[in-house]
């Protein structure tokens, strides 16, 4: 078992096309933004486990006694929430209680397993701090990158090359990101109910990609170069009912919602097509197409009945600067994404932005299609931030992991540069 603190860190994601279609195998365009969530594990050396999650304030510590460890059976997280109720109790519903009980979930199957294999069960015990530059609970993919970011420190925290059997069938060891990406669904399955994992898949992998559930995701090579302004509206969505939603609205018409959903399929497909024929110079720069594309999308996803008045109002203003836009993510509040062609003069985009904000919305001019989970185990950099509110340099307050955490969110990417990341590897 490691024995030093380390970080890791996983980004959010962008659906630029296909959000809800994908749940039912339909093709989707996304990619991974630079806005990251960071997580701290420290190994404590006692028999209690700290978990400070203050993005979602959750602070607490468990005896690791107190947490049954469950043999990894592939069950939904929901059949274990009765086993977990004592210790659920002890939060606040709502976020907290969903952060908890993604991290129980996998904690305590991953757990198990190393116990079953090692003979040295004492003083497992460590503390969590984690911090996100991502909002929470915008449709950036908050969730995943939290989920990736837990699944990625319990596996590195329990030495997971070593373990024999620690992901569904078919998954070899030797895939270490195949394996946190298993653990990362399970977490996100907690928030979620039955999500698609296109979500956790970029947090993972990073990049741009085609997805459609189970098969191989395609490389979007291109993409990386697009710009996207992404507007927050800041109202409260729930992904979790609006996928719900569609479900419902498909069983009362399928008639007439499943062609929706082929659309949406088509939207995606196209515009992979023309994605990868531009990057290899067959055409040339298809910036109409994809400004339409965006708005056939937009129409279907509010006949799907996920748009929201606010989403509409940004996609409004969008297209009173020239510029096409949709909601992203699960809607219903959350997030819109505008287009941004190369050729637009910084002096529209300074303008819109402006719009927005007067509207009350929160801007994020953010790059795309970085690299997925990240570790790092020289935290010395992040040792320096790594201080108490007095100032006096500490290596294991919580209170200091939460400062350099702060620092590191606030100010990144400039202090997140300054450690040596890389892609998680065995
Ligand atoms: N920094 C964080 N610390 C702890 N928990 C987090 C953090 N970020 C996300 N979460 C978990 O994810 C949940 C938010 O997930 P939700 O799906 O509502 O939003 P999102 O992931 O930002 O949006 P979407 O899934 O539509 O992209 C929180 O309630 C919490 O359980
Ligand atoms: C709405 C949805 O399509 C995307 C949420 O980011 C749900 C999912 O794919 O799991």
């Amino acid at each position: 078992m490691a024995g030093e603190p380390f970080i890791v860190s996983a980004p959010g994601k962008v659906i630029l096309f296909g959000e809800h279609a994908v749940v039912y195998g339909k093709a989707a365009v996304a990619a991974s933004l630079d806005l990251r969530t960071y997580m701290v594990l420290e190994p404590l050396g006692t028999d209690t486990i700290e978990l400070r999650f203050p993005d979602v304030d959750l602070d607490l510590a468990l005896p690791t006694c107190d947490i049954p460890l469950l043999a990894a059976d592939g069950q939904h997280p929901t059949a274990y929430e009765a086993q977990f109720a004592p210790l659920l109790a002890l939060v606040p519903t709502g976020p907290p209680t969903a952060a908890l009980l993604a991290f129980l979930c996998i904690y305590s199957q991953i757990a198990h397993q190393h116990e079953t294999q090692t003979t040295h069960t004492s003083n497992r015990g460590f503390r969590i701090v984690a911090r996100s530059a991502l909002p929470v609970g915008a449709g950036l993919g908050s969730s995943a990158s939290f989920s990736a970011c837990l699944a990625t420190a319990l596996l590195k925290h329990f030495d997971f090359p070593r373990l024999t059997s620690l992901g569904p069938a078919g998954v070899a060891n030797n895939e270490p990101l195949a394996l946190i990406n298993h653990w990362a669904f399970v977490a996100e399955q907690v928030t979620h109910g039955q999500p698609s994992g296109i979500d956790n898949a970029i947090a993972v992998y990073g990049g741009a990609k085609l997805y459609r559930k189970g098969q191989p995701m395609r490389d979007l090579g291109g993409f990386g170069a697009q710009r996207f302004l992404l507007v927050d509206t800041t109202v409260p969505k729930n992904t979790k009912r609006m996928v719900a939603g569609v479900a419902d609205r498909r069983q009362k018409f399928p008639l007439v919602i499943d062609p929706v959903l082929d659309a949406i399929d088509g939207i995606a497909s196209d515009f992979a097509q023309w994605t990868t024929a531009q990057a290899t110079s067959a055409v040339s720069s298809p910036s109409g197409r994809i400004a339409e594309l965006i708005a056939f999308n937009q129409q279907l996803l509010r006949l799907l009945g996920v748009s929201h008045p606010s989403l509409e109002g940004i996609c409004t203003t969008a297209a009173q600067y020239g510029l096409a836009a949709k909601l992203t993510g699960g809607g219903g509040g959350g997030c819109a994404l505008a287009w941004v062609p190369v050729t637009t003069p910084q002096q529209v985009i300074s303008n819109v932005q402006q719009a927005l904000v007067d509207q009350g919305y929160t801007c994020y001019d953010t790059g795309l299609a970085g690299p997925g989970v990240q570790a790092c185990d020289d935290l010395t950099p992040l040792l320096a931030l790594a201080t108490d509110c007095d100032g006096t340099p500490s290596l294991v307050t919580a209170t200091a992991w939460d400062a350099a955490l702060e620092q590191l969110v606030t100010k990144s990417p400039d202090l997140a540069s300054t450690l040596t990341w890389s892609m998680f590897k065995l």
